[in-house]
């Protein structure tokens, strides 16, 4: 029997993919008259949504569904609610789950829209869930694929991926996003889709650089390239599915993070490409590039699994001041001759 659409769905993070996706679902729930609460940290931003029906912080003039309604009070947002999205930065994840915790209905399915993973656990997002929640694992999902929130608040036709143990229970969520220009496909693959969405903003950190200072297509499309190989091998290490790094959350994802000037990740790696400081990137930056802190935690799971990850461990030591973005090329270039594979 087909599961009918939640009434309610809660999106937990107002920032710019958090506002998004609420409307992604507002949209896609219009017909069935779905209320979308926004949780927002800050009153000003819920008081904007709820009046002007807009954020302007996070997507200058965009307009919201009359659907989605905004505020700070967590319990009110989550009260009754069977779906529960969220959308903060992934370092800020765990120390908030305690306090959500108690607010969750205890049989709600929680998605995660996350691209990090936790410094100093090294953990996926949709594990820190299941670690602080107590949910099992086929009421954990996550959303990932090519999904620039700007472009998607245009409501610009993509495609992005539902990832969930259970099948059912993903393609119940798809359901429940699915808007005339949000195509979402479904997987059982949840290492594979969270380990694309994570490593390719590693990756745009050093097409960025590429970017900064100045270097061709070619380049780029190369560290590209590899940078998928040496995503696959880690994904694979750790039981995902190597088709899936092949899909949008891995090969789409990429392509899109590493080309547009609206990744954050990209922009920040343009920056240090440029010559700023890795402080003065982080000042510049008003909005989460995850790339910059889940970089040594995908190195360190590199490390652990012995997966060879040249682009990721280049970037790690231009993060940590110890190479040169002029000797980020000549390092990788520099490495003994081996066969593609
Ligand atoms: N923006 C995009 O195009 C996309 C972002 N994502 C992912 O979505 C997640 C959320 O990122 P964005 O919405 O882009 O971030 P953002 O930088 O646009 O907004 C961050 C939001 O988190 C809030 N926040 C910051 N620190 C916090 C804390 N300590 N506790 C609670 N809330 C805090 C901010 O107030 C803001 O509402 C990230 O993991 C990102 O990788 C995924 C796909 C697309
Ligand atoms: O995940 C994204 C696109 O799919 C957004 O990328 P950035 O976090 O680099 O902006």
């Amino acid at each position: 029997m087909t599961r009918r659409p939640p009434a309610v769905v809660a999106v937990l993070g107002s920032g710019s993919w958090g506002t998004t996706f609420a409307k992604v679902l507002a949209d896609a729930g219009e017909s069935a008259d779905t209320q979308v609460r926004l949780w927002a940290r800050r009153g000003e931003i819920a008081d904007e949504i709820n009046t002007h029906h807009t954020n302007s912080r996070y997507l200058a003039e965009t307009v919201l569904p009359d659907n989605i309604s905004c505020s700070t009070d967590t319990a009110a947002v989550l009260d009754g609610v069977e779906l529960v999205v969220i959308a903060v930065p992934a370092q800020s994840l765990r120390s908030q789950l305690s306090a959500w915790k108690p607010l969750i209905s205890p049989d709600a399915v929680v998605v995660s829209l996350m691209k990090g993973l936790e410094v100093g656990t090294d953990a996926r997002m949709s594990q820190v869930l299941a670690e602080e929640l107590g949910l099992p694992e086929d009421r954990i999902a996550v959303v990932s694929g090519p999904n620039l929130a700007m472009e998607i608040a245009r409501c610009e036709p993509t495609a992005s991926v539902v990832a969930c143990p259970d099948a059912e229970v993903a393609t119940w969520i798809a359901a429940a996003c699915t808007a005339t220009y949000f195509r979402p496909y479904t997987n059982t693959d949840v290492v594979g889709v969270e380990i694309g969405g994570i490593v390719k903003n590693v990756i745009a950190l050093a097409v960025g650089i590429c970017e900064g200072k100045q270097m061709g297509d070619n380049t780029k499309a190369s560290v590209i390239t590899r940078g998928l190989t040496e995503t696959t091998r880690l994904a694979v290490a750790l039981g995902g599915e190597p088709e899936t790094m092949s899909g949008l959350a891995g090969m789409g994802d990429l392509i899109a993070t590493c080309s547009s000037a609206l990744s954050r990740n990209h922009t920040a790696g343009r920056l240090l490409g440029q010559g700023l400081s890795l402080d003065e990137v982080t000042a510049h930056m008003n909005q989460t590039a995850e790339g910059i802190k889940s970089a040594q935690a995908v190195l360190d799971l590199a490390h652990q699994l012995k997966v060879y990850m040249p682009i990721t461990d280049s970037v790690v030591a231009v993060l940590q001041g110890n190479l040169s973005v002029h000797d980020l090329g000549p390092r990788l270039l520099a490495r003994e001759l081996k066969s593609e594979g």
